[in-house]
């Protein structure tokens, strides 16, 4: 058996990763622990300050770190953040770690995040910016991913229940 997390949950921003996250946790005995949530733990700032003061290039570097601390120390349920997979160095500590891609489709992004206007990325025009921002990004989450589970018009247990199956996990 290799350590490190039981489950690591990759996927863009609201995909379900907190959510499904949550209740794989609950399901396996396990607890449930968030990158994005570390690195601001650690900076005592907002990801949008970190963006702003530092580059997005300075982030990716401080969440390369925080994705290599928790694969190393982690024995739960691990959620990363939505970009991480555009870091070849974040993205080769993820090798040998049972990965899973929450995928959805656009219409169910917008209907999720479109019209929160914490979410900045997608505030102009919901469906266009989906789309770039997963032509540039889809091959990296599935590169990454041992088993890809999609999310469209499906409970987050139902998730929760196809990515055990999905990685042949028992409940605790
Ligand atoms: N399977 C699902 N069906 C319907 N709604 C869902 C599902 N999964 C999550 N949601 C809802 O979508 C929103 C985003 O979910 P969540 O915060 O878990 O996503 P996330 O991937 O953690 O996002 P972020 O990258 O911003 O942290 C929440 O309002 C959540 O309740
Ligand atoms: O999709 C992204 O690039 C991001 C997603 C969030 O989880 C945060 O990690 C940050 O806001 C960047
Ligand atoms: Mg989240």
């Amino acid at each position: 058996m290799s350590s490190g997390p039981l489950v690591v949950l990759v996927g863009p921003m609201g995909s379900g990763k907190s959510t499904v996250g949550a209740l794989l946790a609950e399901r396996l005995g396990a607890s449930y622990r968030d990158t994005d949530a570390d690195i601001v733990a650690a900076e005592g700032r907002a990801i949008s300050d970190i963006f702003i003061e530092d580059g997005e290039p300075h982030f990716r570097a401080l969440e390369r770190e925080a994705v290599r601390v928790a694969l190393a120390e982690h024995t739960g349920v691990l959620a990363l953040g939505g970009g991480a997979i555009l870091d070849e160095g974040t993205r080769a500590l993820l090798a040998p770690h049972p990965v899973v891609y929450l995928s959805m489709d656009v219409e169910e992004a917008v209907k999720r995040v479109g019209l929160n206007t914490a979410r900045p990325l997608l505030a102009v025009n919901p469906r266009r910016q989906w789309r770039e921002l997963m032509d540039a990004r889809r091959h990296l989450y599935t590169e990454v991913a041992r088993a890809v589970v999609a999310t469209d018009e499906r409970t987050p247990e139902e998730v929760a229940q196809a990515v055990l199956d999905a990685l042949e996990l028992k409940d605790a």
